[in-house]
C-alpha cells in the first residue's frame, strides 16, 4: 500500500489529489500518517441565552423567519434569526445563498460555531448545521481537525482517511512484543486508527504515546547507525590554521564575543584534526552563528578546498551569499569566487555554475537543496554547512562526494534544548554552544496587547519608520479562510497600505510566491525600499535585516512560543532599540499567560522551559514547539520522558542485534526502511 496513489480511493480525482499533494500527502502511506493537529468535541447544546462570546457553541433553536440574503462588498451574506425560550441569536454565512431555501421557517436545527459581538449583537458566523437526530449521533465524539491548505477541507481529509482505515490492511506490528508490553505501548494499528478517530480521550492519549514513541524510536535508530558509520572517518582534507581568518576577525566592525571565539577555536581544531568534523553549533537567535560559518569557509578556501553552505530557503541563500561576498571584498579575498546556486536559476546559469564548481574555479558555494543534486560535481569539497532540519545523511554525503571523500560537516541550530536531550537527538554530532549575545545589543522590549490596541501599534510603527527604521508584521495565513478567524497577509497588506501615509511602502511576502518574487521583495526590504513587510512565518529562519526594529505579530495565539521567539529574533539584530508587539486575537486567559512568558524574557532556553511547565504533561495537543528533525507529532520538550524511553529501547535492541538481523527484528528492520523512505530517504541514512 505504501506507494499507492490517492486516486485509488473513491471520490479522489486529479484535482483533489493535487490539493492533497500541496499539503504534503502524495500517497496512501502519507495519508495514513497525516495526523490531526487537534480535535473537536461535539459538546452539548447550550440555551441561546447562555452562549459564550468568542467561543464555539452548539445551539438548538427554531428558525423565526425565512433566512434573508444580502450583498455587501461583493459578498453574499445569508442571515438567519434563531430563537428558543431563553433568547435569540443571529446567524450569518458568506457565499452560501442556497441556504435560504434549505433552512425552512419554523424548523428546528442545531448550529455550531463561534459567537462574537457584531454591531452590538451576538452573532454566530459560518456555523456547521445539523439536524437534531444527526447531532445526537456524533455528540460526545472527538472529531479530528487536520492541518489544511487552501482548497483542502477537513471533510475531504476525514472522508479519505476513514475510507483508507476501513478498506486497507495496515502495518504489521514491528516492535518486539516483549518490549511493547514492558513499555505499556498499545498496538500500532490501534494507535493509528485512534489518532485519527479517537474513541475517547484516554485511548487518544494512549495512541499518541505510541506514535510519539515510534517517531523518536526510528529517528534514534537511524541516528545510531549513522553514528557508527561516521564516528571514526578519517579526514582526507588536511588543513592548517591560517592567518587570513585572524585578519578577517580583526577587520570586523565588531568584536567577536568570547563564546564566538571559543567555538571558532573548536572549529579550527576540528578541521585541522585527523578525524572528520561533525559538529553542531547551538546558539540562540541572533547569537552570531553566521560569521563562524563564513570563517570556516575562508579557512577551507585558504587551504585550497571547496566549501558549501546549504540553507532552507532561497531568500536566505541570497542573503548569505551577499553578506559573504561583502565580507570577502572587505578583506580582499579574491580567490574564493563564490557562487549562488538556487532552484530558480535558469538552466544556462546552472550549467555555468556547475562548470565553475567542477573545475574548482569557485571555492565557495551557497545555495538551497539544489546543492545536492546529482548534476553537481564538486572538486575537493572539504566542508558542508547546513541547518538542523537538513542534516546530512550518509546517502546525501555520498551524493555530494561521488567523486571525492566525505566532507567535514557543520550544523547550525537556534533551537534551545537541554544538553541531556541534545545528546540523544544529535547523537552523531559534537556540540558547541554559543551562550552569549553580542555585547552592544539592547534587549528587545516586548508587549502583549489585544486587538483594540492596533491603532496605537500603527502610530508607533509610523514613528519608528519616520526615525529611519523598518517593520515586520506577521500574519498566520496567506489568504482569507472563512473557517479560520485570523489575519491574512494579502488583505492585511492592502489595508495597511491604505492606512499608512503614501511615503511608506508596504509589501506582502509569503511562501506561495515565486522564488524570484520573494527574493526581489526581500532585497528591497533589506535596502529599505520597503518599510513594512507583511509576511507569514517565511521570515522565521535566519533573515537578517538589522535596520528593522519593530515586529508586530498578529494572532500571536496561533504560534508556538519557540516559533514566536524565532520570529522575534528577526528584530534586535542591530544596535538600535527594538520592539516586539504580540497581538492577541483571542481573549483567553491561558493565551495571555503563555504570551507573558515571552514578555518577560528574551532567552530561548528559559522560554522553552517555562512553556513546558505551564502546559504540563496533560496538554496533549498544544502547538508543537520545536522544528527539530521532522517530528510530526512528537515534541521534544513535552515528550522528553518518552524520548528517553525510546532512546533506552533502541540501545537495548541494538546491543543484542546491532544489524537488526535476528528473526524477531525482521519487521522492525523493514519498518526502519519505510521510515527512511518516508523521511525522503535522505535525512539520515
Ligand atoms: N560579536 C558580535 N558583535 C556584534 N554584532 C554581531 C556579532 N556577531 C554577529 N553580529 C551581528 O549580529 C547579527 C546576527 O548574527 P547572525 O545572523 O549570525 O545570527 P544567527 O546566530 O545566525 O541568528 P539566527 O539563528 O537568528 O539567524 C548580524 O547582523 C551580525 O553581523
Amino acid at each position: 500500500m505504501k506507494e499507492e496513489s490517492l486516486r485509488t480511493l473513491k471520490g479522489i480525482g486529479e484535482k483533489t489529489e493535487k490539493l492533497f499533494e500541496r499539503a504534503g500527502v502524495g500517497n496512501l502511506n502519507q495519508l495514513l500518517h497525516y495526523y490531526p493537529r487537534d480535535y473537536d468535541s461535539y459538546e452539548q447544546t447550550v440555551p441561546l441565552g447562555m452562549v459564550r462570546d468568542n467561543e464555539k457553541n452548539a445551539v438548538c433553536g427554531r428558525i423565526l423567519r425565512q433566512p434573508s440574503v444580502k450583498n455587501y462588498n461583493h459578498k453574499s451574506v445569508t442571515i438567519l434569526q434563531l430563537e428558543d425560550e431563553t433568547g435569540k441569536l443571529q446567524i450569518t454565512w458568506f457565499h452560501m445563498p442556497f441556504l435560504k431555501s434549505t433552512l425552512k421557517r419554523g424548523g428546528s436545527y442545531i448550529f455550531r460555531g463561534r459567537v462574537s459581538m457584531k454591531n452590538g449583537r451576538k452573532t454566530m458566523e459560518h456555523p456547521e448545521i445539523f439536524t437534531i437526530a444527526g447531532y445526537d449521533e456524533i455528540q460526545g465524539q472527538l472529531r479530528p481537525i487536520y492541518p489544511l491548505t487552501t482548497g483542502l477541507t477537513n471533510k475531504m481529509v476525514i472522508k479519505a482517511v476513514s475510507q483508507l482505515l476501513e478498506e486497507r490492511s495496515l502495518e504489521p506490528e514491528y516492535l518486539p512484543e516483549e518490549q511493547r508490553e514492558r513499555l505499556r505501548l498499545c498496538e500500532i494499528n490501534y494507535a493509528i486508527a485512534e489518532i485519527h478517530f479517537p474513541s475517547d480521550r484516554n485511548s487518544l492519549a494512549e495512541a499518541r504515546r505510541r506514535l510519539v514513541f515510534d517517531e523518536f524510536f526510528f529517528f534514534i535508530l537511524a541516528l545510531s547507525r549513522l553514528k557508527e558509520k561516521t564516528e571514526t572517518v578519517e579526514n582526507h582534507f588536511p588543513m592548517r590554521a591560517v592567518w587570513r581568518t585572524e585578519e578577517v576577525i580583526e577587520n570586523l566592525p565588531y568584536r567577536l564575543t568570547d563564546a564566538q571565539m571559543g567555538v571558532w577555536n573548536e572549529l579550527e581544531r576540528d578541521m585541522t584534526g585527523r578525524l572528520l568534523m561533525n559538529r553542531l553549533i547551538q546558539g540562540d537567535v541572533g547569537s552570531g552563528k553566521t560569521i563562524l560559518a563564513f570563517l570556516s569557509m575562508i579557512m577551507c578556501c585558504e587551504n585550497g578546498y571547496q566549501s558549501a553552505l546549504m540553507v532552507p530557503t532561497e531568500v536566505l541563500a541570497v542573503q548569505h551569499y551577499e553578506s559573504l561576498c561583502r565580507l570577502l571584498e572587505e578583506n580582499q579575498i579574491t580567490d574564493a569566487r563564490p557562487v549562488l546556486l538556487k532552484g530558480s536559476c535558469t538552466q544556462k546559469e546552472k550549467r555555468e555554475i556547475y562548470e565553475k564548481i567542477a573545475s574548482g574555479e569557485t571555492k565557495m558555494i551557497v545555495g538551497t537543496h539544489a546543492l545536492i543534486q546529482e548534476k553537481v560535481v564538486y572538486r575537493d569539497l572539504a566542508l558542508v554547512i547546513t541547518d538542523e532540519q537538513h542534516r546530512f545523511g550518509v546517502r546525501q554525503r555520498t551524493l555530494l562526494t561521488e567523486k571525492g571523500y566525505p566532507p567535514n560537516v557543520l550544523v547550525m541550530s537556534a533551537t534551545p534544548i537541554p544538553r541531556t536531550l541534545a545528546i540523544i537527538l544529535y547523537g552523531d554530532l559534537d556540540i558547541s554552544v554559543l551562550n552569549e549575545l553580542p555585547a552592544r545589543r539592547l534587549p528587545i522590549k516586548n508587549c502583549v496587547v489585544g486587538t483594540s490596541w492596533r491603532p496605537n501599534a500603527y502610530q508607533f510603527m509610523e514613528r519608528e519608520i519616520t526615525a529611519g527604521h523598518q517593520v515586520y508584521v506577521i500574519c498566520p495565513m496567506v489568504e482569507e479562510n472563512e473557517e479560520l478567524n485570523c489575519e491574512n497577509v494579502m488583505d492585511y497588506s492592502s489595508r495597511l497600505r491604505e492606512r499608512m501615509p503614501a511615503g511608506i511602502r508596504v509589501e506582502p511576502l509569503h511562501g506561495q510566491m515565486k522564488a524570484q518574487k520573494k527574493n526581489e521583495i526581500m532585497e528591497a526590504f533589506a535596502a529599505n525600499e520597503i518599510q513594512i513587510l507583511v509576511s507569514t512565518t517565511v521570515v522565521e529562519v535566519g533573515v537578517n535585516v538589522p535596520n528593522a526594529t519593530v515586529m508586530l505579530i498578529e494572532n500571536a495565539e496561533r504560534f508556538g512560543l519557540a516559533q514566536l521567539h524565532q520570529l522575534r529574533g528577526r528584530v534586535g539584530r542591530g544596535e538600535a532599540q527594538s520592539y516586539c508587539i504580540f497581538m492577541q486575537g483571542d481573549e483567553k486567559e491561558e493565551t495571555s499567560r503563555r504570551l507573558d512568558i515571552l514578555n518577560r524574557s528574551n532567552d530561548g532556553f528559559y522560554i522553552a522551559e517555562e512553556d513546558l511547565k505551564l502546559r504540563g504533561p496533560g496538554d496533549l495537543f498544544g502547538i508543537r514547539q520545536s522544528g527539530i528533525a521532522d517530528f510530526q507529532i512528537a515534541d521534544i520538550y513535552q515528550d522528553a520522558d518518552i524520548l528517553k524511553e525510546s532512546s533506552a529501547a533502541v540501545r537495548e535492541i541494538l546491543e543484542l542485534d546491532p544489524e537488526l538481523k535476528l528473526p524477531q527484528n525482521r519487521l522492525l528492520s523493514e519498518a526502519l526502511e519505510h521510515y527512511l523512505e518516508r523521511q525522503n530517504a535522505d535525512i539520515l541514512l
